[in-house]
């Protein structure tokens, strides 16, 4: 089965390399110019599934991803691949550090990088743009000898920028979780999954009314169940200031009896529950340096 695969290009991306490997067949990979555009598109039926961006160790969630798969989006995970991520500071040929006066890349980019830019550029100011790759496709394309890219060692080559700098995020352990995202949930996942990993299954909480240990009475279903939540955030609803939905994370397999129980007891206590996906962790497997 060939599969449209889209991803947060252009090509280059952190994300590039998440869907290659969450879907290493020869699918049909399309780069889409935004996180809101390629979750759209596969909500929309335009690709089969999207690949983005969800959590960092260093900066914590992709909150546009988030967001959009709890109020804008009906898509489910269906896998996720956690991506080592080191960044380069690239730049056209011939431009070195004191002449770099602004510095583009993905504001989650930037944000991993804070301790770097200060040091070594700091009267640079800095640009967001929708990904890594895109800033250094932009440098490329502008000729510019002021400009710096945050991005990856591919887009270095692929949009031919010198690497000025490498490995200059703020802490050497810096990875991203990313996810395979689908409409087509049953056969997707029948598709990327293995008989003998464990699951994960994301849920969003929101609570019914809010009373002394309402969210304590959520927690307490899992705990009762032995089920080991691997994340819990909040977020707030959009609705009004104060309100928050919950975005938990644990481990088991939503048609486990247990976590039937605990999502039963979690409906009794008045909270009501979205259901995003069930899925395997895939291990990343790092590229072979080319010589
Ligand atoms: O711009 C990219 O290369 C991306 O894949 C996006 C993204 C992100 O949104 O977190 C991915 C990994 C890094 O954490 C920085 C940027």
């Amino acid at each position: 089965m060939e599969y449209k695969i889209g991803y947060l290009g252009p090509k280059g991306t952190f994300t590039q390399q998440a869907a290659e490997q969450l879907m290493p067949d020869n699918h049909q990979m399309i780069p889409y110019p935004s996180i809101a555009d390629v979750l759209i598109a596969a909500d929309e039926g335009e690709v089969d599934a999207a690949v983005v961006p969800i959590e960092n160790s260093i900066e914590g969630s992709v909150n546009l991803t988030v967001d959009f798969l709890a109020h804008q989006v009906e898509l489910y995970i269906v896998k996720e691949v956690v991506v080592p991520v080191s960044h380069s500071l690239l730049v056209n040929k011939g431009v070195a550090l004191h002449d770099v006066e602004v510095v583009a890349s993905h504001p989650q980019a930037i944000a991993q990088c804070r301790q770097f830019l200060r040091e070594f550029v700091p009267s640079a100011i800095t640009e967001t743009v929708h990904s890594t790759a895109k800033a250094a496709e932009m440098i490329h394309e502008s000729k510019s000898t002021k400009m710096a890219a945050i991005g990856t060692v591919l887009a270095a080559e692929i949009y031919d920028l010198n690497i000025l700098a490498a490995n200059i995020q703020d802490r050497t352990n810096n990875n991203t979780r990313f996810v395979l995202v689908t409409k087509k949930r049953d056969e997707l996942v029948e598709y990327v999954s293995t008989p003998h990993e464990p699951w994960k299954t994301s849920i969003l909480v929101t609570l019914g009314k809010d009373y002394p240990g309402a969210l304590y009475e959520v927690l307490r279903s899992f705990a009762e169940e032995e089920i080991d939540l691997t994340k819990i955030e909040s977020r707030p609803t959009k609705k009004q200031l104060g309100s928050y939905h919950f975005f938990i994370d644990l481990q088991g397999h939503i048609d486990d009896p247990s976590v039937q129980r605990a999502l039963a007891h979690v409906k009794k206590t008045g909270s009501t529950l979205q259901y995003l996906g069930s899925y395997q962790l895939l291990t990343f497997v790092p590229a072979k340096k080319s010589s």
